[in-house]
């Protein structure tokens, strides 16, 4: 069992996902704490989650491990308001898009571990992505635990914080690149005249499919799209138009605009 409190400090639709992970991990619920702006919105966390509603300056004094689930926008305001005040000895796990622990680490007190973390939505069903970093104080120890909370939630891996914009940009950002790219496919089967039920059945079952291949057979995506191409056959004719389209080029550029705001976003930041 867990010996270490965690407060999220934010609990918003990133912070509710954590903690919903960390209870279905059996982190127990006296051992959670949640921090809210909106008196209804810790009502709805506490009844549905059976957690601890405290504020900011409680949760500080009573967490081990402060998970700052804000948007980066708010981190600033958050920290000229606990910031000094959150004891050298709590690990601070950052959870906000674009932020660079030297952000944190400039409103904190000399010595106060922080860890950057970047997970994405599909911790709701035990499919998270999540990168981990160290950040100013964090050694092994504070990485662990941060490994600890996330784990659960689905894979995790450790990369430096200098890649954590490009990571913002592909895993954290990524869920709705690959949901967008399902509703596109779900109109285009209306558009050939398929009912929407039945298109979307077809296409997140292979969605589906295709993720569990890519994941399970080890192959390389080419050659799982070389299998399904046949000669003058009927994929070759849509990658043709893809291909005219600039799909490729599109995504790198989505994907680097997404980095692009991270940086701005950490820019802006006050
Ligand atoms: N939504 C996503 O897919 C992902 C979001 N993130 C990051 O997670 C963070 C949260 O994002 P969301 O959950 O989407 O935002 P959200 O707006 O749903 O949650 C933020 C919560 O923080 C609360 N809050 C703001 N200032 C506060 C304060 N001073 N004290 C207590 N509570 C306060 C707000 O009331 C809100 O409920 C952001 O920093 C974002 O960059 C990271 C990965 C994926
Ligand atoms: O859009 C955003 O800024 C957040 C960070 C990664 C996913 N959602």
């Amino acid at each position: 069992m867990p010996k270490q409190t965690v407060a999220v400090i934010g609990a918003g639709k990133m912070g509710e996902l954590v903690l919903s992970g960390l209870l279905r991990s059996g982190w127990p619920a006296e051992r959670l704490l949640v921090t809210v702006r909106r008196a209804a919105r810790g009502t709805e966390l506490a009844e549905r989650y059976g957690v601890t509603v405290v504020d900011n300056a409680e949760a500080i004094s009573r967490a081990d491990i402060l998970a700052v689930g804000v948007k980066p926008q708010d981190a600033g305001l958050l920290l000229d308001e606990i910031g000094g005040k959150i004891p050298a000895d709590k690990l601070v796990v950052s959870l906000c898009a674009g932020l660079p622990t030297s952000f944190f680490a400039a409103r904190l007190p000399e010595g106060t571990p922080v860890v950057r973390v970047m997970t994405n939505t599909p911790a709701l069903v035990d499919q998270a992505m999540t990168a981990i970093s160290a950040g100013p104080h964090a050694g092994g120890e504070h990485l662990a635990i941060a490994e600890e909370m996330f784990k659960p939630l689905g894979v995790t891996i450790r990369v430096p914080e200098s890649q954590q914009d490009a990571v913002t940009a592909l895993s954290g950002s990524g869920p709705a690149y690959f949901y967008l790219l399902v509703e596109a496919m779900i109109d285009a089967g209306v558009l050939l005249g398929l009912p929407r039920q039945v298109a979307h059945e077809l296409i997140v079952q292979t969605a589906i499919g295709s993720s569990v291949m890519l994941r399970d057979s080890g192959e390389h995506p080419v050659k799982l799209r070389e299998a399904v191409t046949s000669p003058a056959g009927t994929t070759i004719a849509a990658i043709h138009e893809m291909e005219k389209h600039g799909v490729r080029a599109a995504l790198m550029g989505a994907l680097e605009a997404a980095r692009d705001r991270a940086r701005e976003i950490a820019a802006q930041a006050k």
